[in-house]
């Protein structure tokens, strides 16, 4: 049933996970993908990554490049500090529209703006839309031919303070090597690589954390 992996994953949500349960709804996403279907969520073993980062941020401001169905967001989401925001940009119509109904269901949607188009359009218009200055955590997850100019943009825009952290997801399968060799070579970030595995699946995969110096 459900036309579309999304969908399944979205019905399977809202039969296993108890409304308003964030982790329970993470943990039925988990366990739909690594049993039945696989998806590209960024899945617990980097998930755990990605809390542990969100964690010793702390940040007011987050911008989520590639929603997908809204298993990073619901990560990040649950633990940002009251009055902390997420902007999550999806290019795709129908997986925003599965984010937004696993978000609801999981009690997250008061904490995310989820906006849908071209992240390359709407990166320059961020500053003016949530009246705010610069994102204190960037979590990269979308095309991964995007990263590295999808980061300079980000640049351009004033959208950096020295300390801003980018965390970026398949640094290694599918790959971003372009992004990797920016990130790792250029004064203006101190770049960590941590390695992992792919999600649900014994394949070696790795994040890349790079904090913005100015
Ligand atoms: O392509 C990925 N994500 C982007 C999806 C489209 C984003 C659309 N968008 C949103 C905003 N702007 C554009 C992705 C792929 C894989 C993977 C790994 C192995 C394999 F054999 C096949 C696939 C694993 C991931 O963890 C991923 O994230
Ligand atoms: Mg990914």
């Amino acid at each position: 049933s459900g036309q579309s992996r999304p969908m399944r994953i979205l019905q399977f949500v809202q039969s296993a996970a108890a409304p308003g349960d964030a982790n329970s709804a993470i943990c039925a996403v988990d366990s739909y993908c690594a049993n039945v279907e696989w998806a590209m969520n960024v899945g617990d073993k980097k998930g755990q990554i990605l809390d542990a980062v969100v964690l010793a941020v702390r940040p007011r401001w987050v911008l989520e490049l590639g929603t997908y169905c809204g298993y990073s967001t619901m990560r990040i989401a649950r633990l940002l500090p009251p009055g902390a925001r997420l902007v999550t940009l999806e290019m795709n119509q129908h997986y925003a529209q599965v984010a937004k109904q696993i978000l609801g269901h999981a009690g997250l949607d008061t904490q995310v703006d989820l906006l849908v188009g071209a992240s390359s359009a709407l990166i320059p218009q961020l500053k003016k839309k949530f009246e705010m200055e610069t994102f204190d955590l960037i979590f990269i997850d979308h095309w991964k031919a995007s990263y590295l100019p999808d980061a300079r943009l980000l640049e351009e825009c004033g959208l950096l303070a020295p300390g801003t952290v980018l965390l970026a997801d398949n640094v290694t399968c599918p790959g971003a090597p372009d992004y990797l060799q920016y990130v790792r070579n250029s004064p203006r970030y101190r770049s960590e690589y941590f390695p992992c595995q792919l999600e649900y699946l014994q394949v070696e995969d790795g994040m890349e954390k790079s904090v913005f110096l100015g």
